[in-house]
């Protein structure tokens, strides 16, 4: 077998050490930053708090984009960085804030709109800024990847650009940052986590180092998630959570996302489910059919982590999604067939194509109508 591993990123790791963005930004000579946050970091005070500690470093901040964050958001954020001549990018939020920082990063230096690379084919200019990325979900693992998902609302298109552009300079997880995350949004971000280091394990372009991640990462998510919903100032869970988003986002970096992933953007693009909780939805399904896949490796992968079997971790998958108050069916939505339809053909996402199980329109089908009429 053969395989790189490589990982650019430094990652500064432990509470606190969000106050650290002066010295990084001192270490590489950088000047006039611009933080993008979520505009609740704005309104809690928490935004201030590190652009004062940063000491002149940042002077810039931008809140103008959604989850899922739409490409004219990104062109919007882009311009401003252009505006007022910013160096780099301190992306502080969760996924949607640290994938519009990438790619306005690349973007800025050019003239060129996102949309023209996005689901387009085109390669991505390398030039960037540097990029201090602040993950305040646990989480996509964005802070750690070469991937920045957008959707274009006008096309009814989510995707992800892929970039080595993309992997920001430094990383810093600090699990404080947290602390604020609702359980709702704790339970489908954490389920993103254990999506990630799965199918990060069985894709087929896996690879030892990141197997390893992901075995790590998937024990923590069972063990600490239901305590983060449950007690969202348990600071140990929180960390542990924290501890698990960045190591997830090792696991698939490299091997990509496979399956739920794939179907993860219609469910969230057509019918909003979030996007931890739309992966999270098709998981054990993949997992059962999955099982025997790559010579009993998967089947390793669940005993690895504490299972009799794939089934029985599937089983538990199940359970963690009722407990965390995640849908596990699709009932409510009273899909009728053509939505059915819709669903099956939009999966046929190029990530589907990592599943070490060929997945069939057939298959999609039976898993569709299978969800439907479940709670
Ligand atoms: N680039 C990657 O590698 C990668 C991987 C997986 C997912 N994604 C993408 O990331 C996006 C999802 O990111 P996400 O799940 O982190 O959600 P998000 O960034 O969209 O945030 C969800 C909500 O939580 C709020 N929020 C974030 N941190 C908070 C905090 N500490 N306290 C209170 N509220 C907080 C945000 O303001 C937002 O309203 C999706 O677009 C998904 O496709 C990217
Ligand atoms: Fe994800």
């Amino acid at each position: 077998m053969l395989w790189d591993y490589a990982q650019p990123v430094t990652i500064r790791f432990g509470k606190g050490r969000a106050m650290e963005i002066k010295d990084i930004a001192e270490a590489m000579g950088l000047h006039d930053g611009i933080m993008v946050t979520p505009k609740f970091f704005v309104d809690s005070g928490e935004a201030q708090r590190l652009i004062d500690a940063s000491d002149g470093a940042v002077s810039t901040v931008f809140t103008d984009f959604s989850p899922n964050p739409d490409v004219t958001e990104v062109d919007a954020c882009a311009e401003i960085i252009r505006k007022n001549h910013c160096e780099f990018v301190v992306a502080m939020g969760g996924g949607s804030a640290m994938d519009v920082s990438k790619a306005a990063a690349s973007i800025c230096l050019t003239d060129d709109s996102i949309a023209d690379y996005h689901g387009t084919g085109k390669a991505m200019p390398q030039k960037h800024l540097p990029i201090i990325a602040l993950p305040t979900t646990a989480g996509t693992g964005s802070e750690v990847t070469c991937v920045s998902v957008l959707t274009n609302r006008k096309l009814g298109k989510k995707a992800p650009i892929v970039s080595d552009g993309f992997f920001p300079s430094v990383a810093i997880v600090d699990p404080e940052l947290t602390y604020s995350v609702p359980p709702k949004i704790t339970a489908s971000t954490g389920m993103d986590v254990l999506s990630q280091a799965i199918e990060g394990f069985w894709s087929k372009g896996h690879q030892p180092i990141c197997d390893s991640c992901a075995a790590h990462a998937a024990k923590l998510v069972f063990k600490y998630l239901p305590i983060a919903v449950a007690e969202p100032h348990n600071e140990e869970a929180r960390e542990k959570m924290c501890e698990a988003s960045v190591i997830a986002g090792l696991a698939f970096t490299l091997p990509k996302t496979t399956s739920s992933h794939a179907c993860s953007f219609p469910l969230t693009n057509i019918h909003g489910i979030p996007h931890g909780e739309a992966c999270g939805l098709t998981l054990d399904y993949f997992a059962r059919i999955n099982k025997d896949a790559q010579h009993g490796r998967v089947q390793e992968f669940a005993r690895g982590i504490g299972f009799k079997d794939v089934d029985a971790m599937a089983d538990a998958i199940h359970d963690l999604k009722v407990r965390i108050g995640m849908r596990t069916g699709l009932k409510d939505l009273n899909l009728t067939e053509e939505q059915i339809a819709d669903l099956v053909r939009i999966s046929r996402h190029p990530n589907l194509y990592n599943n070490p199980v060929e997945i069939t329109d057939d298959m999609l089908d039976t898993m569709y109508h299978y969800l439907a009429s479940t709670d």
